[in-house]
């Protein structure tokens, strides 16, 4: 097996007495789609935060393609390629969605823009957050302001920004979320796309999403990882179908 691209050694979080995330051990290998599941409140959303490093872990190690990342801020780890896809409350509503890809293509490049002019350097930052948008599937609503995207829509957005960054490794925290069957349907589709060319790490609740998408699904349970392993192996076993109260919602 190749090298693990993200490598999580023994993470714990604890807000005082709740311990969150407990001793959580896994490693995500390069090209794949690895999906973390778990019942609300087993601390999903806090390990995509301590992966992406916006929220500091207690104790354990994070490593990203060999090296240990732990002590470095969230733009240094998106600056390697680990990079979280952006919440809808960061898009700018007034701003086309275009503008809102292009912003995040000159955050990535940083300084360097400094030596285009103005002309070529619209295009330098255009370009690229085009192709992002097509990308999403997004390229015809391009000079749409964002604020007047469909919920889909901008959950797409998120994702082209996402891109934007060029990470190698794309974290995304239940990118179903408030979507109505067609609009999921498109994100499942452009989640589809994506995989064949990055590694994902995915929080989803839809678990028709999860077990069509993953390669590998992570069960959290009460802050531990209980199940690592394929959707057929993880949909079959005892320990995480008790897990999950309804049983129905793994069927
Ligand atoms: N800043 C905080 N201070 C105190 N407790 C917190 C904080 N953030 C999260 N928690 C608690 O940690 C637990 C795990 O929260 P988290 O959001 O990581 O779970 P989750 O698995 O993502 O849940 P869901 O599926 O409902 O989104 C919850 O009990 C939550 O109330």
């Amino acid at each position: 097996m190749a090298d693990p691209l993200l490598e999580l050694r023994h993470l714990r979080k604890a807000y005082g007495a709740l311990v969150v995330t407990d001793d959580v051990s896994l490693s995500v290998q390069p090209g794949e789609l690895h999906a973390i599941i778990g019942p609300n409140g087993a601390g999903k959303t806090t390990l995509i935060h301590q992966i992406s490093g916006t929220l500091s872990s207690d104790s354990g190690s994070v490593l990203f393609a060999g090296e240990d990342v732990t002590g470095l801020s969230m733009p240094q780890r998106v600056g390697r390629g680990l990079a979280r896809s952006f919440q809808i409350t960061s898009i700018l509503p007034a701003f086309s969605a275009l503008e809102n890809v292009a912003l995040a293509v000159q955050a990535r490049a940083g300084s360097s823009f400094r030596f285009f002019g103005n002309a070529s350097q619209e295009k330098a930052l255009n370009e690229p957050a085009m192709d992002c948008l097509a990308q999403v599937g997004l390229a015809a609503r391009a000079h749409i302001p964002a604020g007047l995207l469909s919920h889909g829509e901008k959950r797409q957005l998120e994702l082209a920004i996402g891109l934007a960054t060029e990470p190698r490794l794309l974290l995304l925290d239940e990118p179903l979320a408030g979507t109505g069957h067609d609009e999921s349907q498109r994100v499942v589709e452009t989640l589809r796309r994506l995989k064949s060319r990055l590694t994902i790490v995915l929080i989803e609740h839809d678990m028709d999403a999860v077990f069509s998408l993953a390669d590998r699904v992570s069960v959290l349970v009460y802050g531990r990882v209980i199940a690592t392993d394929t959707p057929e192996r993880i949909r079959a076993n005892p320990e995480v179908r008790a897990a999950y109260l309804g049983e129905e919602e793994m069927v």
